[in-house]
């Protein structure tokens, strides 16, 4: 069974107009997306700035609220205050944030920031509390004498840790990472990521990563979703979306990651070139009459494009002359 199912979420933000200021339009942050989270697993949730990813994020942990739709943990739909109280769902569902700098608070001393959650949900005793301190600054590679420092005396990759030392104190089931480690150098990037690997195995946790580059999400994730335009373009296993990607925008952000083998850098551009040429003649058809992706075709059991309808219904066809029963 899968630990969260996210079903048909929508965030649309109204947008006033005129003298009444009544609503004209929508805009459609989240449009309809589909995907669930299995137990200990990181899934991928990939897209360029303003795709809808962190809206998506958002409303899953309940910051912000969903229009239509459902968020679905241990059998009930969290999208409801209610039940997100019931479940301790906040105690289970933890954030890191891209910006560490402006995620913890300035004025505050590591100690603090690490035990807020601790002092929120387990009400341990000083003694206890401090030691499960330590042992998290431990378990992200800082040393003890971390505790008594402010963040702006760490670096950003350290920073980015003691969030995922905060985001993991109260042993969540799952933690949503919304770009942990876009703001950092390539070299401190893998540092951050291999502390959050170390975690996953250590506690069994679940990751929904988020991110805009491919080439990250690959080292991390079973399971990815590209969106784009608030919608769901494409999603599959790793072998899927990096071997057999099938939407023209899946197949341009995957072009665009950095060869960083020079004997195929020539190779790589001449591939990236010849993409965006197809990009640019054909992505039309990808998108309906507003602009938005179709809906998506499932092309294997494990793999589904938002394909053109035409070819949608092809696809179809073929598999049910194939007597394929996905
Ligand atoms: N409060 C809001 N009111 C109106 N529109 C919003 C609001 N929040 C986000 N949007 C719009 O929703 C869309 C999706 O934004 P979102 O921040 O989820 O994208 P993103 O993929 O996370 O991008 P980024 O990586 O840059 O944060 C954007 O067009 C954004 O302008």
């Amino acid at each position: 069974m899968s630990l969260i199912e996210i079903n048909n979420l929508k965030v649309h933000y109204p947008i006033r107009g005129g003298f009444w200021n009544r609503i004209v339009d929508n805009v459609k942050a989240v449009d309809g997306v589909t995907f669930n989270i299995e137990e200990g697993e990181t899934y991928g949730l990939v897209g360029e700035s303003g795709s809808g990813k962190s809206t998506t994020a958002k409303a899953i942990i309940g910051l912000e609220k969903a229009t239509s739709g459902t968020v679905t943990y241990k059998g009930k739909n969290v999208i409801e205050a209610e039940n997100r109280r019931r479940l301790n769902y906040n105690h289970d569902v933890q954030m890191i944030f891209q910006d560490s700098l402006s995620s913890l608070n300035p004025r505050k001393r590591i100690e603090d920031i690490i035990a807020e959650p601790l002092r929120n949900f387990e009400h341990l005793s000083k003694d206890a509390e401090k030691l499960r301190v330590l042992q998290l600054l431990d378990i992200v590679g800082l040393d003890p004498d971390a505790l008594y420092k402010y963040p702006h005396q760490f670096s950003g990759g350290q920073r980015q840790r003691i969030g995922v030392a905060r985001a993991v104190a109260t042993h969540p089931r799952l933690i949503i990472a919304d770009e942990p480690v876009s703001a950092l150098d390539l070299s401190v990037q893998a540092q951050v990521l291999n502390f959050m690997k170390k975690i996953q195995r250590e506690f069994g946790i679940s990751y929904l990563f988020i991110s805009h580059d491919l080439g990250v999400v690959r080292h991390m994730c079973k399971n990815i979703a590209i969106m784009n335009r608030g919608r769901i373009v494409e999603m599959g296993s790793r072998e899927d979306i990096y071997s057999h990607p099938m939407h023209i925008y899946t197949k341009r952000l995957l072009a665009a990651i950095p060869e960083t083998n020079v004997t195929h850098r020539e190779e790589h551009r001449q591939n990236r070139l010849k993409i965006e040429r197809v990009y640019q003649e054909q992505h039309q058809k990808y998108y309906d009459k507003e602009n938005m992706a179709f809906p998506l075709t499932k092309v294997s059991l494990t793999h589904s494009v938002a394909l053109p309808p035409d070819e949608a219904r092809q696809y179809r066809q073929k598999m049910n002359d194939e007597g394929a029963t996905i």
